[in-house]
């Protein structure tokens, strides 16, 4: 797929983060990534991202990512493109944007650098190094101290022709304003917020409506459903699933620092496709948490 192919994919459609499957001992389990990608690939979405963030992949080492990402390749080879994460230091992130290009994902969403704070020119230098290091398409994602200005966007984006995409995890409307204005339709733009629909309309009206779901994990129904209300700005519908499932939802999410992910885990558990724990530093809900979700769950999609 090309970096202008890539871009297309990401102009339109609901979008998602597929959880990474871990066994017990926490162990990446092949088998039930591979299910629970074959479950979800015919829900609709545009493309999945593995071993994104909802997939933990500030979790896994670099001997489990290239079969990670090989896993959900062949997966969904012919059903739905493939974005691998890359992210971390700037030499491991090309690491593995190059062991993803060489497993036939469709582009990489770059993560945080993590840790340390940067300066515009550093983060320039860290995104050219990745993007010069592999021939598909590129996604900057703008989340935690990882947070770039339009002016290095665009400088970004005349020197690296496979730069197609900013993905944003920050919220903060003026910044992304200020990033679609000055670089219109030369990026896609995915709104990612941690529970993007509750964000989906707002984004909408600011002239970038494609966002990604993580409850599209565990309710793919209502996620679509939820994504075609925001198309057809059918507010009606948008309103009812916020007051009956998001808001309480958010409730849960916010009751510790993680759960953002946590609670993916065990709303697929609850539906009946459990992909394990999720790995330290994250903690999984406990159980009168997870009661209170499959109460909400049983709401939108009674089995
Ligand atoms: O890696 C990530 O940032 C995500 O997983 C994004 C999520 O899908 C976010 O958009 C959400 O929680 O709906």
């Amino acid at each position: 797929m090309t970096p202008q192919d890539l871009k297309n994919v990401m102009s339109s459609g609901l979008l998602s983060f597929p959880i990474t499957d871990f066994h017990d001992n926490g162990d990446f389990n092949a088998k039930g990534y591979a299910e629970r990608l074959e479950w979800l690939a015919p829900f609709g979405a545009s493309a999945l991202f593995a071993a994104g963030g909802t997939g933990e992949y500030f979790s896994l080492t670099a001997s489990e990512y290239p079969q990670i990402i090989q896993t959900a390749v062949n997966t969904c080879r012919g059903k739905v493109p493939i974005i691998a994460g890359a992210g971390g230091p700037t030499r491991f992130a090309i690491e593995c944007a190059q062991a993803a290009e060489k497993a036939g994902a469709h582009g990489i969403l770059l993560m945080p650098h993590y840790m340390t704070e940067a300066s515009q020119e550093g983060l320039a230098a860290h995104v050219e190094a990745v993007c010069k290091s592999v021939n598909f398409g590129v996604i900057i994602y703008n989340r935690g101290i990882t947070r770039y200005t339009p002016e290095t966007v665009a400088r970004l984006c005349e020197r690296n022709p496979n730069l197609v995409g900013f993905k944003d995890g920050v919220g903060d409307i003026e910044g992304m304003a200020s990033m679609f204005l000055a670089m219109g339709d030369r990026l896609a733009y995915l709104g990612g917020l941690p529970t993007a629909e509750v964000y989906a309309a707002a984004y909408k009206a600011l002239g970038t409506p494609v966002y990604s779901s993580a409850v599209f994990n565990f309710i793919p129904k209502t996620a679509m459903r939820f994504y075609e209300a925001v198309k057809n700005d059918d507010q009606a519908t948008q309103h009812q699933l916020l007051k009956d499932f998001f808001m309480p939802y958010l409730k849960i999410r916010n009751r510790s620092a993680g759960y953002a992910v946590s609670i993916i885990k065990a709303g697929a558990k609850i539906v009946g496709h459990p992909a394990g724990p999720v790995r330290a530093p994250l903690a999984d809900l406990q159980a009168e948490e997870i009661e209170m979700l499959a109460e909400l769950i049983r709401k939108v999609e009674p089995v």
